[in-house]
């Protein structure tokens, strides 16, 4: 590719993502993610291209030791999976070769709680087999693919006990990307720069739930089951230097993220596969 085409900055999003796969198959987590990164890496350092955006997780910041989650949060302490890890190796990584060289500028995404799909409800997650996320899961169950939702515990110290996250829409995630780009181009930094992409508001498992059985008029069933575990009761961001650094925030709601998510899965209840 580089070859027939001249690039100035590459957008790095490939990778594995199941936390949970990622216990069972470390060695295919690492082989594919930091591996995969370093030959990327190797060749766009061949072909002289030395910017780029990386998505990395909000995985990194391991059990929050505090709330909002700032870009200064410690990184790397007691993370529980190979996923999580994969994506701090590649951060290390990528600040080795910053430092190594300082025509490199990279601007590191720690992703919050991606869920959602584009507002014309014709792209969206279709995940292989059981959902692992809780977003295509309850989508899944509106819709009558499956029967009902495990809430993974209530015992946390949240609003209602049940798990909150900084869910984020894919169109501000991704328009957080342009941003991540159009900043590459126009300044003269270098170095490895990390950023939080969320909305720095915190929802728990029922909020979730209760705004997506308003959006869908229909009843989601669940059931209180023990914790998940390598969960954390809650995970929310400073979303601050996003808007400081790239001059972008997250723009879409709670409510945005449910109707665009119901209308991809009620219009494709069987994803891509879904028969028109
Ligand atoms: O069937 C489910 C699925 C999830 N949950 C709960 O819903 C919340 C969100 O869980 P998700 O699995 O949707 O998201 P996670 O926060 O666990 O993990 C996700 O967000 C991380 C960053 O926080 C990483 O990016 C990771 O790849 C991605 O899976 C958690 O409290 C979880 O316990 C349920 O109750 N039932």
């Amino acid at each position: 590719m580089h070859a027939k085409h001249e690039f100035c900055c590459v957008i790095h999003f490939a990778g594995l993502k199941a936390v949970g796969e990622s216990c069972i198959i470390p060695l295919t987590y690492y082989q594919v993610n930091v591996c995969g990164s370093i030959n990327l890496f190797l060749v766009m350092k061949e072909h002289n291209v030395k910017r780029l955006v990386f998505s990395s997780s909000s995985t990194v910041y391991g059990e929050p030791q505090f709330l909002p989650i700032t870009e200064s949060h410690p990184v790397g302490q007691n993370l529980l999976n190979g996923y999580a890890k994969s994506k701090y190796y590649i951060e290390g990584i990528l600040q080795d070769l910053c430092n190594s060289d300082k025509e490199w500028f990279v601007i590191i995404l720690r992703y919050f709680n991606p869920v959602g799909a584009h507002s014309s409800g014709t792209l969206g997650e279709d995940p292989n087999g059981i959902p692992n996320n809780l977003m295509p899961y309850v989508a899944h169950v509106a819709v009558g693919n499956i029967p009902n939702l495990n809430v993974f515990g209530n015992d946390y110290n949240t609003i209602d006990g049940t798990g909150v996250r900084d869910y984020l829409h894919i169109m501000d995630l991704a328009e957080g990307h342009v941003s991540a780009l159009e900043k590459m181009l126009k300044s003269n930094d270098s170095g490895a720069i990390a950023i939080n992409l969320g909305t720095g508001n915190g929802y728990s498992v029922l909020q979730v739930i209760n705004m997506f059985s308003e959006v869908s008029k229909r009843k989601i069933k669940y059931e209180i089951v023990g914790r998940r575990s390598g969960d954390c009761g809650s995970s929310y961001c400073d979303a601050s230097f996003a808007k400081e650094y790239l001059g972008w925030e997250a723009k879409r709601t709670l409510k945005e993220m449910c109707e665009d998510t119901w209308r991809w899965q009620s219009l494709y209840p069987q994803g891509f596969s879904t028969k028109t």
